[in-house]
């Protein structure tokens, strides 16, 4: 078996935007490498990028695949990351492992900003990353516009990104089409070639300028780091060819700059070029690890999860970077045997008995293991992991057959496990299940998994809002007798209680004044479990807070008296009492933090405002260049789809972060509602 040693190897994300022709570049990648002879495409569902049923289904891509290839003796191993903002946790999570990304876009310099957020993750990671601009055909309509369009979007990227932003290409337009490109480290212009690498021609009079120009900006931004090349460019030297390929690499490799690049992925136009530039400019592996702070060694082995996956056949494989040391099947890491070692193509596998440092490869069979931990052989590193994502959308699931509700635990904890981002939880005042995620789609992927995989079809509807209800007025010696005789000895209890209104969030309470015995000390703990009981439903119907109840009185009976009879006369008692005491109902509000670009703020203002929101202020992000952040209290009822509106106001770049604050009453007329629509208030 042929491996390769550190330095021939580049692990690529490839990232960018719903739709942008990730998986066609990752097509056209292996294609012309000859990885694959026949080249699939979204449309057919035949693509190594999109290979689950659930990617296959909807044309997009659902989860990370992983894919490898050689390239001028180099093997590439490329991540296929989802572009859909729902499945942003498995870009996070594979972006950690690799060596750069490429971030491919489209031509469209107003969608530029749905970038932002994965420029901000890059950054903030220092992740080696280059911009293809992809349908790149869209751009050049006609000779003209096609430079100033280009022009158009290196502008519009420079505006998103904190890093300067070095055009690498220039593109050629002829007859209302793009026919070519020129390298601006060359000055070698190319024409694209239908199946084929681009042939050189010579460098088109009439772009001159605009090439000049461009490559100018590229050599500008390249001597901010280098003091070599700028004397040279104050002194009118023309750089050669290897003195820039040198710093594209270095400021590449330490994420200084972000490249351009250009092309048609379907028709694997300008795919070479992007494959040549990172041959020669990404970082090699080692480079990453010291990076991360990984000393090489040939002895430790760590290595660190990229993303799990359950196989049609219910194996599990974790996809992991090898940052340190040679791996070898049937070794142990953290304790767990290492049962399976392979090369990933889509769902294929190939077995490796070892692999090196710097390879990406998937590890069968790590039972507890979870995607972000790092395995050593000796449980001495933990390397930090991507933050997961905070749940923004949620549906109640249920079984479609009642007894499959133990099947259901486990397979969740699969699916859970397959992806981060997913939280459940059974609702202590609902009982419902909830499943949360990052929007309608996600969690429609994850509910056909556990259809597909684990054969549970569910069903699901909007999660019920947790109200509860308190009372306004005190009563009191409220009086309860339960008094029963059904031959044999009877059952007795007689309590004296007072109601009373607590502040807000003070809870229940619950204390009795009896003296001299009138209620037996055996006796009491009863009459608190039967006040508890009722309160689980209140004369509203739902579970009664903030409320003290006093026992003050009582009587007994020698034979007759029990726990549960005081229970019941406790029961008793607080039906006659809560119906005098002006119930009210209380919604969760919940405090929220809106993230979105500044351009937007108002309509996030006005978002909170159409969901009966308190806007507490707003202020710019911290470390987010212009964006804001609005702070409010957001009733939880109004949340439920509120990330739909917030997505579709802001292009789908805004996001919040949210949790419980507090209950408060909610306001006459709609409280009204509330009662009609649920069916509650008639006991
Ligand atoms: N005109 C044109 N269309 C393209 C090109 N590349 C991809 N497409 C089309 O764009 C659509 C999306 O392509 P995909 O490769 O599935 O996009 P993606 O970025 O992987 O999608 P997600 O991963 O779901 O975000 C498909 O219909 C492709 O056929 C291109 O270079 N030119």
């Amino acid at each position: 078996m042929n491996h390769k040693v550190i330095g021939a190897t580049r692990n690529i994300a490839i990232v960018g935007p719903y739709l942008s022709g990730k998986t066609a570049l990752l097509e056209s990648l292996l294609s012309v490498t000859g990885a694959i002879t026949r080249k699939g495409n979204a449309k057919d569902g035949n693509t190594i990028g999109d290979s689950s049923p659930e990617a296959r289904d909807r044309k997009m891509s659902t989860e990370v695949n992983a894919a490898s290839t050689e390239y001028e003796n180099v093997r590439f191993t490329f991540l296929d990351c989802p572009g859909s903002i729902e499945f942003a946790q498995e870009t996070l999570n594979a972006l950690i492992g690799v060596d750069a990304a490429i971030v491919v876009c489209e031509p469209v310099t107003d969608r530029t900003l749905t970038l932002a957020p994965l420029f901000k993750f890059l950054d903030d990671w220092e992740i080696p990353h280059l911009v293809f601009v992809n349908k790149i055909d869209r751009a050049c309509t006609d000779e003209t516009t096609c430079g100033s369009n280009f022009t158009n979007i290196i502008n519009a990227l420079k505006s998103i990104s904190s890093r300067p932003i070095v055009p690498h290409q220039y593109p050629i337009g002829h007859n209302e089409k793009i026919i070519g490109f020129i390298d601006l480290v060359t000055e070698q212009a190319y024409h694209y070639h239908p199946g084929a690498p681009a042939d050189p021609v010579p460098l088109p009079e009439h772009l001159k300028a605009q090439e000049n120009e461009a490559r100018q900006q590229m050599l500008e931004e390249l001597a901010n780091f280098d003091d070599n090349l700028l004397a040279e460019l104050l002194e009118e030297i023309n750089p050669d060819a290897e003195e820039i390929t040198r710093d594209l690499k270095m400021e590449l490799g330490a994420d200084l700059i972000v490249p351009v690049f250009i092309g048609i992925a379907e028709q694997d136009f300008g795919v070479r070029p992007l494959l040549s530039a990172l041959l020669r400019e990404a970082p090699a592996p080692e480079t990453t690890a010291q990076r991360r702070g990984v000393i090489q060694s040939d002895e430790k082995v760590t290595v660190q999860v990229l993303k799990t996956y359950y196989t049609p056949q219910g194996g599990k494989l974790s996809l992991v970077r090898i940052w340190q040391g040679t791996l070898a099947d049937g070794a142990t890491l953290n304790g767990i045997r290492v049962n399976g070692l392979y090369r990933l193509n889509g769902w294929q596998t190939q077995s490796l008995t070892h692999a090196k440092a710097g390879e990406i490869v998937a590890l069968g069979r790590l039972e507890g293991v979870n995607t972000g931990d790092t395995l050593t052989v000796d449980r001495t590193k933990s390397l930090p992991k991507a933050e997961i994502l905070s749940p923004v959308y949620a549906l109640a699931i249920a079984p479609e057959k009642r007894n499959d509700e133990v099947k259901m635990t486990s397979a969740l904890a699969k699916i859970l496990e397959e992806d981060p981002s997913l939280v459940w939880q059974q609702h202590g005042d609902t009982h419902e299940i909830i499943l949360w995620g990052q929007g309608e789609i996600h969690l429609k992927v994850s509910l056909e998994r556990l259809r597909r995989k684990y054969n549970l079809p569910m069903t699901t509807h909007l999660p019920q809002v947790p109200y509860k209800e308190t009372i306004r007025k005190p009563a009191s010696a409220i009086h309860g007798r339960y008094k029963h005789q059904s031959g044999g000895h009877g059952q007795f209890g007689d309590v004296y209680l007072d109601i009373q209104p607590q502040p807000r969030g003070e809870g229940f309470n619950f204390c009795d004044r009896i003296v001299g015995g009138v209620v037996p000390k055996q006796y009491i703990p009863g009459v608190e479990i039967g006040v508890r009981e009722y309160l689980d439903r209140g004369p509203l119907g739902f579970p009664v807070v903030d409320v003290a109840v006093t026992l003050t009185n009582g009587s007994y009976h020698s034979v007759d008296s029990s726990e549960q009879a005081f229970k019941q006369a406790a029961r008793l008692a607080m039906q006659e009492g809560m119906a005098k005491c002006e119930s009210v109902l209380l919604e969760p509000i919940a405090k929220v933090e809106i993230h979105a670009p500044k351009e937007f703020t108002s309509k996030v203002l006005q978002l909170v405002s159409g969901r009966r929101g308190q806007i507490l202020g707003y202020e710019s992000k911290s470390n987010w260049k212009g964006w804001d952040t609005v702070t409010a209290y957001v009733p939880l009822a109004e949340m439920q789809d509120s990330i739909v509106e917030l997505r579709s106001q802001t292009m789908g770049v805004g996001f919040f972060h949210w949790e419980f604050d507090r209950l408060q009453e909610v306001p006459e007329p709609l409280a009204k509602r509330v009662l009609l629509t649920t069916g509650n208030g008639k006991n």
